[in-house]
């Protein structure tokens, strides 16, 4: 049972005890109240009011206590203490007059990680919630480290998270976690099991070449490999279900990326690109890719966007700004977050503990983790609108 599930019903329980029908008519009308209020709330990663989302909402009162929980469809461990802050306050008149005056309030935020339809799966994929797709339209806007950084940043806010290596030309999986020269175990001779590594289960092409191998490989043979890395890896072998497994692609819009696209169903891709022109132009064409075989694209990432003088500390975007924003705006997509050009995000990263695990409460992991809220909440909601089955544009 994972940490969420275990909230979720603890949930349940409470609601239990908080019967509202033991409860004075006036004090249930106060309690229903209390619900319009917080159903009035605007979720933060998604921008939208929570009864307009598929949210659900839940209100008791025991003892002199309202209990208030929510349950979101993303991970949002980190946000607990904001949310009951907010609750308390939105709920303050409520609280000060009528029937609930002089109550406390105790909120909870839970969450509920929905599967993202996906028709019939190989058996490895079985029991896999959701694959994103992190993708760029040029090589070296730092896709790796923003897929790294954003399953630890999902781990962390409380998901079960897989990362799977598909830069099969140059896999880096290994270097980032600091599992160079792991070798994944094998299973009926015909599966692989994940590497765990600092909280997530990993494979990558990595762990199966050796110094030997040599490193010419075509597209065909490319994505057979990609191929078998997805459905022989076992990706639940210990029985818990994947929330999210976050797919680190190849950079380009070439066939790989396609072939992916059309094997599995993926829930989004997140599209990684730093500010200059030429990498907004390669990344729009990653966007359009993404829209031609129906694959939501959940936002942009714009990484090294802003230059920290490692002498006085000011911030500046040397490469230009705005460029994210316009994009997301005119492809009708969002700018999921915005990562500044910085010496540590590198030195962490290439020496094998990312940013978001050496320093799991610093700035820059606060970065990751409001995009991986912004980008789960963005696949709850295409959730919403009946999955994500992919269509092939006719003609
Ligand atoms: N925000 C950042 N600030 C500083 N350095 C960064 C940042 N993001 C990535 N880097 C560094 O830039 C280099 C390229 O990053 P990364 O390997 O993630 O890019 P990529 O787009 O995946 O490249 P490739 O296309 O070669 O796979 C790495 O050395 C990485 O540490």
């Amino acid at each position: 049972m994972t940490d969420h599930d275990h909230h979720h019903d603890h949930h349940e329980h409470e609601h239990h005890d908080h019967d509202h029908q033991d409860l004075p008519p006036e004090v249930q009308d106060a309690l229903e109240r209390v619900a319009e209020v917080i159903g009035q709330l605007e979720d933060p990663a998604t921008g939208m009011v929570l009864d307009t989302l598929d949210a659900d909402i839940e209100v008791g009162y025991d003892d002199g206590t309202v209990y208030t929980g929510v349950t979101l469809g993303y991970p949002c461990a980190s946000q607990q203490v904001d949310w009951a802050q907010r609750v308390r306050q939105a709920c303050a008149p409520l609280l000060a007059d009528g029937p609930l005056a002089g109550a406390d309030i105790h909120s909870d935020l839970y969450f509920d990680i929905q599967r993202t339809e996906s028709g019939a799966v190989p058996e490895s994929l079985d029991r896999v919630k959701n694959i994103i797709a992190v993708a760029s339209g040029k090589g070296g806007v730092g896709k790796s480290t923003t897929a790294v950084n954003l399953a630890l940043a999902l781990a962390a806010e409380g998901a079960t998270v897989g990362l799977l290596d598909a830069d099969i030309y140059g896999p880096s999986l290994p270097t980032m976690l600091g599992t160079e020269g792991v070798r994944p175990e094998i299973k009926g001779g015909k599966f692989f099991l994940p590497v765990h590594a600092q909280g997530l289960k990993t494979m990558s092409l990595g762990y199966l070449l050796t110094e030997d191998t040599p490193a010419v490989w075509r597209g065909p043979m490319a994505s057979g490999a990609l191929n078998q890395m997805l459905t022989q890896t076992l990706w639940s072998e210990d029985g818990e279900a994947l929330d999210y497994l976050v797919v680190d692609m190849p950079p380009g819009t070439g066939d790989i990326q396609l072939t992916l696209s059309q094997k599995v169903v993926l829930a989004g891709a997140v599209i990684v690109t730093t500010p200059q022109d030429l990498a907004l132009v390669d990344a729009m064409k990653g966007v359009e890719m993404f829209r031609k075989v129906s694959v939501p694209v959940l936002g942009i990432v714009e990484n090294m966007a802003l230059h920290t003088c490692s002498n006085c500390g000011h911030q500046e975007p040397i490469f230009g700004s705005g460029g994210g924003e316009k994009m997301a705006a005119d492809y009708d997509t969002r700018l999921l977050g915005q990562l500044p050009l910085d010496m540590a995000i590198r030195e962490q990263v290439d020496g094998g503990k990312p940013t978001v695990a050496v320093e799991p409460d610093g700035e820059i992991a606060a970065l990751y983790k409001t995009i991986a809220r912004k980008a789960a909440a963005a696949v709850w909601l295409g959730q919403d609108e009946g999955g994500a089955m992919p269509e092939i544009e006719q003609g």
